[in-house]
């Protein structure tokens, strides 16, 4: 008996999507979260450690495009959602809404770390934050990076925000320029050289291995030239064709499919986030909408299963880490606060107990294997890097840092599963202050998606529940067999949702919420629906009795060539079956 697929709601979303790459089902992950988010949002909420991040947002200029070649990254093309903003008040318009909020304290210098050890940021985060949780002397990254350190390529450390101040939210930031950095980031999954054997067409043939960047902004820009040239040819057919853009190759790439269900589950969690804490900038309100969810994610079951991916992998991470974070001698949190490192290191660990509560959720020995090891690895770090570089693109400040704790946060967490050797206890000490905030943060990320996403769910069963009831009514009112007292509708009401039906008031008698009655049936017919419902079962049961050999020869065949595919060291398939019990709505 399969007991993961056993409970009611057992993949529900995508049968058994997930446990092809991460041993785990819908479920366990939701049951797991139930366990995990408590102590993960009191981690993330409640320490100066974990609730401020150092970031550079300003200093960095976007890598790979610019206005001049018609492509646009900055603020002034994203296009916002209102037509006409001016209509609605300044509080609510995109360019407010992308804004950060709350105190921002610049790194202080070496000088100032010696004078005021304990103080180093004097108070400009507010008087009670514990400023030696917060401030990070750090210096060069090391080269295990998967994602670009902070202070590369400027002069600036960056400043410290509360993260808390700037929750992940919608923000209005859409259009062109949104859509143009989520197609680069996505196109980077494709990013290899191997892929592209006609590199001639970029003009760049002769160059030697250049460093991921340059030859992904080559990719880029033949994109953009690209789009410009399409552009030009509607009004001049004469304009030349660009023979090719090396993206003709995407479908080489696929493969590299845990590339592409990071940055996928990572762009599932931001529509999440948007949609569940959603702005109507109509009215003022914020809201989860519906039908947000319903076009980004619900009709897209794989992008919500990537993101449940995404929590099975953190999960891994944060989980290996534990002996790790334990000791004292081994990680500090708190440099001159003695107390607060105990109580952070104790609100860690609560994290990261339960994370290994469940043995087995990834197993990322799996990856990197078939020959491809080492290089593989070098390119995943190589397409994270620009992935990280990409958000400098964003033209929105929110969602920039959002976007780069999020990346910062997934490389981490690759760092940790594929750097760190299985020992019980990995041996350096590298984690550094930002990758650990940026990990723990795009945990409870997920977390909270996971969470949103059930709970859109429900909103959209009640919904479906209330249409096919209205439906009913309606079928029945042609008929006029319904009392008006029945008329009323019954199920709950999506809150806030654009698409919300009407809500069931609060003082709704008990009487009003029964079945509306219907009249006027006479014995016969009773008998004559009885008598079809028993013919339905009688079907039913002979059916499944027809169909069963056929069933179990698929079964143990499919399962034999699982089997032979773990013996081989194969990707396993996902398993096609499962047991549940029967809809009765099918009857
Ligand atoms: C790094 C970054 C951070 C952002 N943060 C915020 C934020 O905090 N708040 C906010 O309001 N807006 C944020 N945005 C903008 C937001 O993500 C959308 O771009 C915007 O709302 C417009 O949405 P859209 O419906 O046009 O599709 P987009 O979300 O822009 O998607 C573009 C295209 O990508 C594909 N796609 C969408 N989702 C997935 C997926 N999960 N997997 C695979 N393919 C997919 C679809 O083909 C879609 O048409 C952010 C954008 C970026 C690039």
């Amino acid at each position: 008996h399969n007991s993961e697929s056993s409970s009611q709601d057992a993949c529900a979303i995508s049968p058994n999507a997930i446990v092809s790459d991460a041993c785990a089902s819908y479920s366990t992950l939701e049951r797991l979260n139930r366990d995990v988010k408590p102590p993960l949002d009191e981690l993330t909420q409640t320490t100066d450690f974990f609730s401020h991040y150092r970031i550079n947002l300003f200093h960095k200029k976007c890598p790979f495009w610019n206005d001049e070649n018609g492509m646009c990254g900055n603020i002034a093309c994203a296009v916002e959602t209102l037509d006409n903003e001016d209509d609605i008040p300044p509080v609510w318009r995109a360019s407010e809404l992308g804004k950060l909020e709350g105190p921002r304290a610049r790194h202080p210098g070496k000088s100032v770390q010696k004078e005021e050890p304990k103080r180093p940021l004097q108070g400009l985060l507010g008087e009670h934050v514990g400023e030696s949780c917060v401030v990070e002397y750090d210096d060069e990254c090391d080269d295990r990076d998967y994602c670009v350190p902070e202070d590369e390529s400027a002069t600036s450390k960056g400043d410290y925000v509360s993260l808390l101040r700037n929750p992940e939210r919608f923000t209005g930031y859409a259009g062109d320029g949104a859509k143009q950095v989520w197609d680069a980031i996505y196109r980077e999954n494709c990013f290899q050289r191997s892929s592209f054997s006609h590199s001639a067409a970029l003009g760049q043939d002769t160059s030697p291995r250049g460093p991921a960047a340059m030859d992904f902004k080559a990719v880029i820009e033949a994109a953009g030239r690209q789009q410009v040239l399409e552009q030009q040819r509607q009004h001049n057919p004469l304009t030349p064709f660009v023979a090719k853009t090396g993206l003709e190759y995407e479908d080489e790439c696929l493969e590299k499919r845990v590339f592409y269900r990071v940055i996928s589950g990572m762009h599932a969690s931001i529509s999440t986030h948007l949609c569940w804490d959603f702005l109507n900038q109509t009215t003022g309100q914020w809201q989860p909408n519906l039908g947000c969810y319903i076009n980004r994610l619900h009709k897209f079951p794989d992008r919500i299963s990537n993101l449940y991916f995404n929590y099975a992998l953190l999960t891994r991470a944060i989980a290996k880490l534990e002996p790790y974070l334990s000791q004292q001698q081994d990680y500090m949190f708190c440099l001159g606060d003695p107390e607060q490192d105990a109580d952070t290191r104790a609100k860690v660990m609560a994290v990261t107990k339960k994370a290994a509560s469940v043995p087995q959720i990834f197993d990322e020995s799996l990856m990197f294997k078939n020959g491809e090891g080492p290089s593989l690895k070098e390119d995943f770090r190589n397409r994270f890097r620009n992935v990280s570089r990409l958000m400098d693109c964003v033209g929105c400040d929110k969602c920039r840092l959002w976007g780069k704790l999020q990346t910062a946060g997934y490389g981490t967490a690759l760092k940790v599963l594929f750097e760190f050797d299985n020992n019980d206890k990995p041996q350096l000490p590298v984690l550094k202050r930002t990758e650990l905030v940026a990990l723990f943060n795009t945990y409870a990320r997920l977390s909270s998606s996971m969470k949103a996403i059930q709970k859109f769910r429900e909103m959209v069963e009640q919904d479906e529940a209330t249409r096919k009831f209205e439906e009913r009514l309606k079928e029945a009112e042609t008929l006029n067999i319904i009392p008006d007292r029945a008329k009323k509708p019954r199920h709950a009401i999506v809150p806030g949702s654009s698409e919300a039906a009407p809500s069931e008031s609060a003082d709704e008698s008990h009487e009003e919420r029964e079945a509306p009655e219907y009249h006027n049936r006479t014995i016969k017919d009773e008998f004559d629906e009885e008598l079809g419902r028993v013919i339905k079962v009688l079907k039913y049961v002979l059916t499944s009795w027809i169909n069963f050999p056929v069933m179990l020869w698929h079964i143990i065949t499919s399962e034999l060539i699982r089997l032979w595919q773990f013996y081989i060291g194969l990707p396993v398939n996902p398993r096609s079956w499962g047991f549940e019990l029967p809809r009765v709505d099918e009857l």
